[in-house]
């Protein structure tokens, strides 16, 4: 059994969903799931520690697209990771990001390639989408071939679509199975 980090901030609840789907798909297979977020926003919110990045076998990251970078919660908390990057304590573990924007074309895929550096300078194995998952060429909304995203309108209403559902579903799924393979 892997434990998985489900590490996110979301202010509006999108990234949130999308992290609910990838803990209860992470879940549903046996993972041990720590689901923890940057800041305490909610009573249920878990604040992640450094310890929860050294304990776990994989991780899943994500955060709203903020001008098509990561939420400046996220970059604080890595900003305090020397010590671990310095210890190499994260190396070859494996990882995968998603994110939410308000437009389609408004910088989610340039947020994920933001949110895939601090794992790449802290040597982890990066994981993205592959094109053997049919909802990324038949998306109309979220979905990319770097992580799951999905597109949430100008007033934040729009639900998770099925297919942005399935996409974050086959990310937990292909992370999962990875983490045990590298343990
Ligand atoms: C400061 C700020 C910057 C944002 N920048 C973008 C952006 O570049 N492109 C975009 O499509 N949406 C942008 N948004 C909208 C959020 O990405 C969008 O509302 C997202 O779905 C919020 O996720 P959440 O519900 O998990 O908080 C921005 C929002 C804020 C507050």
């Amino acid at each position: 059994m892997a434990t998985i980090l489900v590490l996110y901030h979301s202010s509006h609840g999108s990234v949130e969903a999308m992290a609910n789907e990838i803990a209860e798909t992470l879940n549903a297979q046996g993972a041990t799931v720590r689901l923890r977020t940057f800041v305490q926003r909610q009573p249920h919110d878990i604040v992640v520690t450094k310890q929860d990045l050294i304990e776990c076998d994989g991780l899943a990251f994500g955060t709203p697209t903020r001008f098509g970078m990561m939420a400046a919660q996220a970059k604080t908390f890595w900003e305090t990771t020397s010590d671990v990057w310095l210890k190499g304590q994260l190396i070859d573990k494996p990882a995968c990001v998603f994110s939410s924007s308000s437009s389609m074309h408004g910088g989610n895929e340039a947020t994920l390639l933001n949110l895939s550096l601090p794992l790449l300078h802290h040597g982890m194995v990066l994981m993205g989408v592959p094109y053997d998952v049919p909802e990324l060429l038949s998306t109309e909304s979220g979905g990319t071939p770097y992580g799951a995203t999905h597109v949430a309108g100008l007033d934040n209403s729009a639900q998770l679509t099925e297919t942005e559902v399935r996409i974050c579903r086959a990310v937990a799924t292909r992370l999962y199975t990875v983490a045990k393979k590298l343990l």
